[in-house]
């Protein structure tokens, strides 16, 4: 495996995702990588459609609470990202390794929330299926300012929360099931790839029940 981080890195990383239930990473992208997703992302602006909330036979479009356009990843078809895929399967194999986790997959997207989209207070599960176990969000905005607003707010355990910038590079993680976040309205367009790490195939989680 083409490794992009060390182990003490991310040993550090899960100890404060296990304490807080996310943690925030500066610079998860290095620039050759930062630069190639943010590319596949410019390039197919075209191909994004509106996103939905809730999943399989509910979901449905709700601009009120959602105003973000995406578009799925896919392995094979994306395959020119391979710098990506072999981060994630980097992430796969360090929560497995070193959090006992059983993660069995991934789904990923990329994410425009135009001028003015926002996304309201959630948690990333769904009521007809309940695998997703980490989320992950990279950003891929260049020169984001103060002011610029589309900030990240996520509720600490105590009610408490903290606002996160979507700067360039940057990556949070969070428990997809216990961390109640929403994104901030966005005062310009707004890019991110959002992701979420899963306890088993989807598939397979409609047998399960
Ligand atoms: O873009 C973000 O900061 C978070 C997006 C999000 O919460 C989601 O897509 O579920
Ligand atoms: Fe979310």
């Amino acid at each position: 495996m083409n490794k992009c981080h060390t182990l003490t890195d991310w040993l550090s990383w899960v100890d404060e995702l296990s304490d807080k239930d996310f943690v925030i990473v500066d610079n998860f992208l290095d620039q050759q990588r930062f630069d190639t997703i943010r590319s596949f992302f410019l390039s197919h602006l075209e191909d994004f459609t509106r996103a939905g909330i809730g999943a399989l036979s509910e979901n449905i479009i709700r601009e009120d609470i959602r105003g973000d356009y995406t578009y799925w990843l896919d392995r094979n078809r994306d395959a020119s990202l391979h710098a990506l895929w072999d981060l994630i399967d980097e992430t796969m194999y360090i929560y497995n390794r070193y959090c006992f986790l059983s993660l069995a997959g991934h789904e990923f997207h990329l994410a425009h929330y135009p001028k003015g989209g926002h996304y309201d207070t959630h948690l990333d599960q769904f009521n007809a299926r309940n695998n997703r176990t980490i989320s992950m969000v990279i950003y891929l905005n260049k020169d984001w300012q103060k002011g610029d607003g589309g900030e990240l707010e996520i509720f600490r355990k105590d009610g408490s929360s903290i606002l996160v910038e979507p700067i360039e590079a940057r990556c949070v993680m969070f428990k997809s099931a216990v961390v109640p976040h929403r994104v901030m309205p966005s005062h310009k367009p707004r890019y991110s790839l959002t992701g979420w790490l899963l306890q088993q195939p989807s598939a397979l989680g409609k047998f399960l029940g």
